[in-house]
């Protein structure tokens, strides 16, 4: 049986870049790392003593070589990622901007590249992001959204830019006394991701801005 029980949290940043006038979102192609070869908004964990939004400011300029200002800077919303069998849940702040300064510029970990709302390339993203990022980019902010995700088998994955396919032996997230015990895992990161949507609870037009999440997955605090 699958479970989805979490007994902690690690706290990550995700922040969306919009061109209001143009609808169009500044997204980053993931060349490494966790989410590798999707596009998603420019984030990651926030380091001790740092505040999410100052995590999420310091990511945005590493990751895009841009800076927002921050009264331009709105908290978006939280969105718990939950992992079956994986009891750390990943508690992602979202961020979004209708302004920025700078120029932007590609990096080591991240492509950036703007995309008109029409042509956002889900099928390239987590699978996740279809139920939430129109939301985020209609206004309909703020939200908080529980998602859990499930390691696709292999046979599920398309072809993609599939590396060092592995068991998953060595993988964070998959026990192997599941369900899916005896089917052959990949470690590698396909284009539509690693990770199939399971299920979700989306609510969003909430009154006050989450703050931070209680391990039973309620919203334990809203923003002043
Ligand atoms: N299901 C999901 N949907 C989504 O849209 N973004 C997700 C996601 N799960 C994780 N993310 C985001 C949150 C965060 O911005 C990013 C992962 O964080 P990191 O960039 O820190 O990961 P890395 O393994 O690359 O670590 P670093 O060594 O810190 O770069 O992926």
């Amino acid at each position: 049986m699958e479970s989805f029980t979490i007994t902690s949290k690690k706290v990550l940043t995700l922040v969306l870049v919009i061109d209001k006038a143009k609808q169009m979102v500044l997204l980053g192609y993931k060349k490494r790392g966790f989410g590798a070869h999707l596009w998603n908004g420019f984030g990651g964990k926030v380091e001790p003593g740092e505040t999410t939004r100052e995590g999420a400011l310091r990511e945005l300029e590493e990751e895009a070589g841009i800076t927002v200002k921050s009264e331009d800077f709105k908290k978006a919303g939280i969105l718990l990622f939950q992992f079956e069998n994986d009891p750390v849940a990943l508690e992602t702040h979202v961020y979004k901007s209708y302004e920025f300064q700078g120029q932007i510029r590609e990096c080591e970990e991240m492509r950036p590249q703007w995309f008109a709302f029409a042509n956002v390339p889900y099928d390239q993203m987590w699978e996740d992001d279809q139920i939430w990022l129109p939301m985020l980019l209609n206004g309909q902010d703020p939200f908080y959204g529980r998602i859990y995700l499930k390691r696709k088998p292999v046979e599920d994955i398309q072809e993609g830019e599939t590396t060092a396919a592995v068991n998953t032996s060595t993988s964070t997230h998959v026990n192997h006394s599941t369900t899916m015990t005896g089917t052959s895992f990949t470690t590698a990161q396909p284009k539509s991701g690693p990770f199939a949507m399971w299920d979700y609870q989306l609510v969003h037009s909430l009154q006050g801005v989450p703050h931070e999440i209680a391990l039973d997955g309620t919203i334990a605090s809203f923003e002043n």
